[in-house]
C-alpha cells in the first residue's frame, strides 16, 4: 500500500450513492419511497459546526460509537473532513466533520475556510454547536449569520449541558433561540450521552426521503490508513505548545501485514526544524511516548498487534506552500 495522506478528500459523496448523479443506491434499495403505512427511508449529509471548541468532534465520536475524529482541550485541532456512516433500520445518516472557521492567516487557513464552506454547502442538515455552560458570543452570531444562507436545515445543538445547572441551560437555550431562525434547538451531553440519541432522531427527520447512500457495512468511507494518521496526529499533538497543531501533518506511507503483526511506517511533517526538536523530545523520549500512545490505539482499532515506526521530517513551509500542501492531502 502506498501512503495516503492523513487529509481528507473534498469529495465528501460517494460515487455510487450519488442521489443526484443517477446512479443505482450502494445498497440496492431500490427508493426512499418504502412499503404504504411505512416511514419512508430517510438518507443524507450532517455536520456540526461551531466555534473552536464547542465540542464539535467529541459529539461526533459519542453518536457515532468510535474514536474517528480528532478531540482535543486545544482549539482548533480538527483539520480533515472525516465521514462517518450511521446506520439505522429506517435512515442513514452521514456526518462530515469540519474545522472552525477561523481569520486565514496562512494558505492552509484560507483553504480549510474554503473547505468548510464547501461542505456546509453540500450537506442536508446543519447543527450549530453552543456550549451550555459559555454565553453566546460574536462568533456564533458570525456563523449563524453565514448559516443563513444556505438551503440546509439548520438546528442549533446546545453541548456540553452536564456542566451546568437546570436554570442555567433554560437560560441558555433561551438566548441560543434568539440567536437565529433554527429548525430546532436540541440539549445534548456528548460526555454523559445524555439526548445524543435523540439529537440523531431528529436530524434524521430533517433528511430528505432518499435511497440508502452506502452500503451497510460501511461505518466510515476514509481508509485505515486515514484514522491511523489521525491517530498518530493526536498523540503528536498532546501536550505541545499551542502553536504547533497547525504544523503537523502525519502520513501513512506503508502497512505491512505480517502474520498477526501490522507494520505500519509513518511520517511525521512539520514545518521547521526546531519544531522537530519539540515532536522528538529529549533524546526522541517524546516521540517515543506518541509511538507508545498512538500504538495503542491503532491496535484497538485494527484488532492486531501493531510496530509503528514514525520518521518526523521538516517539510519547510508547508503550510505555504502549494506543492506542499497538494503532497501532503490538502
Ligand atoms: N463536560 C463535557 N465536556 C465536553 C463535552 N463535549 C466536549 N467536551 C470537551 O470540550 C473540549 C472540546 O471538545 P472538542 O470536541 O474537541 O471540540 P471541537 O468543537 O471539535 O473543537 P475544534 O476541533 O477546536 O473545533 C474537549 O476538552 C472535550 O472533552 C461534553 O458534552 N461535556
Amino acid at each position: 500500500m502506498t501512503g495516503r495522506p492523513a487529509a481528507g478528500r473534498r469529495d465528501s459523496r460517494p460515487a455510487a450513492g450519488r442521489r443526484d448523479g443517477g446512479g443505482a443506491a450502494a445498497g440496492g434499495r431500490a427508493s426512499g419511497g418504502g412499503e404504504p403505512g411505512k416511514p419512508p427511508y430517510r438518507a443524507g449529509f450532517a455536520c456540526f459546526v461551531g466555534r473552536p471548541n464547542a465540542g464539535k468532534s467529541t459529539l461526533t465520536n459519542a453518536i457515532i460509537g468510535t474514536k474517528i475524529a480528532i478531540t482535543s482541550n486545544k482549539p482548533q485541532t480538527t483539520r480533515h473532513i472525516i465521514r462517518a456512516v450511521l446506520h439505522r433500520p429506517e435512515s442513514q445518516l452521514v456526518l462530515v466533520d469540519t474545522p472552525g472557521l477561523h481569520r486565514p492567516r496562512t494558505l492552509l487557513g484560507e483553504r480549510l475556510n474554503d473547505l468548510v464552506r464547501s461542505t456546509w454547502s453540500e450537506v442536508d442538515v446543519i447543527g450549530l454547536c453552543i456550549p451550555a455552560n459559555e454565553p453566546v458570543g460574536r462568533g456564533d452570531r458570525f456563523i449563524t449569520g453565514e448559516l443563513a444562507e444556505l438551503k440546509a436545515t439548520v438546528m442549533a445543538v446546545v453541548t456540553k449541558t452536564d456542566l451546568v445547572d437546570k436554570r442555567r441551560l433554560a437560560e441558555q437555550l433561551l438566548a441560543v433561540s434568539k440567536l437565529g431562525e433554527f429548525a430546532e434547538v436540541v440539549p445534548v451531553s456528548a460526555v454523559s450521552g445524555h439526548q445524543v440519541d435523540t439529537l440523531v432522531d431528529v436530524m434524521t427527520g430533517y433528511l430528505p426521503e432518499s435511497p440508502q447512500l452506502y452500503p451497510d457495512d460501511m461505518l466510515t468511507e476514509d481508509p485505515e490508513q486515514v484514522l491511523i494518521a489521525e491517530m498518530i496526529r493526536e498523540a503528536a499533538l498532546e501536550g505541545v505548545r499551542d502553536e504547533l497543531p497547525h504544523s503537523i501533518a502525519v502520513v501513512v506511507e506503508e502497512m505491512i501485514p505480517e502474520g498477526q503483526l501490522m507494520k505500519i511506517y509513518a511520517d511525521v511533517y512539520v514545518e521547521r526544524s526546531s519544531q522537530k526538536a519539540i515532536v522528538l523530545g529529549h533524546q526522541a523520549s517524546r516521540l517515543k511516548q506518541v509511538g507508545i500512545t498512538a500504538r495503542q490505539q491503532i491496535e484497538e482499532l485494527l484488532g492486531t498487534r501493531v510496530y509503528l515506526d514514525l520518521h518526523v521530517r521538516v517539510a519547510k513551509e508547508w503550510q505555504r506552500d502549494p506543492n506542499q500542501l497538494r503532497k501532503l492531502g490538502f
